[in-house]
């Protein structure tokens, strides 16, 4: 408790990708007081922030503050004490190099992206590692809809760290009346917990697009959670971390509402449209897509079983059809519960 009180804010942050979290994060930050650059990929963005105080491309209708400014210059985000990176996970990798030449060494980076990297199947912090060794590493997991978040509604979320110091001191900095982080030191939990909410959250949808009804609903989310509970677990995570905001918290929210992103690709495929006109004319990204072949993989490698992000992902590669996928799930061998 005295430690949080205690903790020092980091006063100049820094965010990296201003998609619809980066820039309600940014919000958080300078509702926060504190001083915010947030790096637009697209100059366009940067421009609409810092002239008509909007993200007019990816957060649209929401007024951002008047002091949050956007920049589309990496380098600008040099002087930073605490950096947000928020690309898409699938290009955490890339965004990360193209930082690192202004990252000093012990820079705290919090990783908001949520997703398993293709090809590598590695969580973000892995990716960190890799590119950043000279970086200090959180994750920010947790229920959020960006767009609510942006315009102050209340939320809880989970923020990891395995430095209790620096991840008070971060808590101290994003904090607000209506943003309420609570630390933890399971990084890998909280990324797990991310990473698969959003392909059961394609399998929530899919469910309800086919209107399996309630009782499949309640289910699904419960067998999803075992799923998610028994990755983590095999990849050094704490069962008791999926109980908490980056578990079940974000698990629940993206299996039940169609503002999820993930959970309205689901919705589309449930209802008998391709992936290609699931995905047709959004800009945004729905992470569990990318994700659901890393997961299938990275399960198939740690010989543990996931059925439903395994029947997510041989629906988007084609392999099976929604009804044909279902009628494999449901038709595995009986097994106890645990
Ligand atoms: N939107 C939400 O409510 C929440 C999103 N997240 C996570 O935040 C991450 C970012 O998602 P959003 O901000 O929603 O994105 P978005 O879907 O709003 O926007 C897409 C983002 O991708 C960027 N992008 C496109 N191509 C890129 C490339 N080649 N290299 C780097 N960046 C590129 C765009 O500049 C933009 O920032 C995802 O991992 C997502 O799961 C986490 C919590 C809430
Ligand atoms: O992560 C999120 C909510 O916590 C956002 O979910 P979607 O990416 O599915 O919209």
């Amino acid at each position: 408790m005295t430690q949080f009180q205690e903790a020092q804010p980091f006063q100049k942050v820094g965010v990296i990708g201003a998609g619809a979290w980066g820039t309600a994060l940014a919000a958080v930050a300078a509702r926060a007081g504190r001083e915010v650059l947030l790096q637009c990929r697209e100059p366009e963005v940067a421009e609409s922030i810092n002239s008509r105080h909007q993200n007019h491309l990816y957060l649209p209708n929401i007024e951002l503050a008047p002091e949050l400014k956007a920049t589309a210059d990496l380098a600008d985000l040099a002087d930073c004490d605490l950096v947000l990176a928020v690309p898409p996970a699938q290009h955490m990798r890339a965004t990360l190099k193209a930082f690192a030449p202004y990252v000093k060494d012990g820079l705290p980076i919090v990783l908001c992206a949520k997703g398993v990297e293709r090809g590598s199947d590695c969580l973000m912090n892995e990716v960190l590692a890799a590119t950043l060794p000279q970086a200090r590493a959180a994750v920010l997991s947790g229920p959020s809809f960006a767009a609510e978040v942006a315009r102050g509604l209340p939320t809880a979320v989970t923020l990891a760290c395995k430095d209790a110091e620096l991840g008070a001191r971060i808590l101290k900095t994003i904090a607000t009346t209506t943003f309420r982080p609570y630390l933890i030191d399971d990084m890998v939990g909280a990324e797990a917990g991310g990473a698969l909410k959003n392909v059961l959250a394609i399998a929530a949808g899919i469910s309800e697009g086919k209107g399996l009804g309630r009782s499949a609903h309640a289910a699904l989310i419960t067998r999803g959670f075992a799923e998610m509970t028994r990755l983590a677990v095999a990849l050094g995570a704490e069962a008791e971390t999926m109980g908490g905001l980056c578990g079940m918290g974000d698990l629940v929210l993206s299996c039940s509402s169609p503002q999820s992103r993930n959970m309205s690709v689901g919705l589309a495929l449930g209802g008998g449209k391709t992936l290609a006109e699931a995905l047709e004319g959004k800009i945004s990204v729905a992470e569990g897509v990318e994700s659901a072949p890393a997961v299938k993989h990275l399960g198939e490698k740690m010989g543990v079983e996931l059925p439903i992000c395994h029947m997510v992902a041989t629906i988007l590669s084609g392999e099976a059809s929604v009804d044909e996928a279902i009628g494999e799930l449901m038709s595995r061998p009986l097994k106890t519960e645990r």
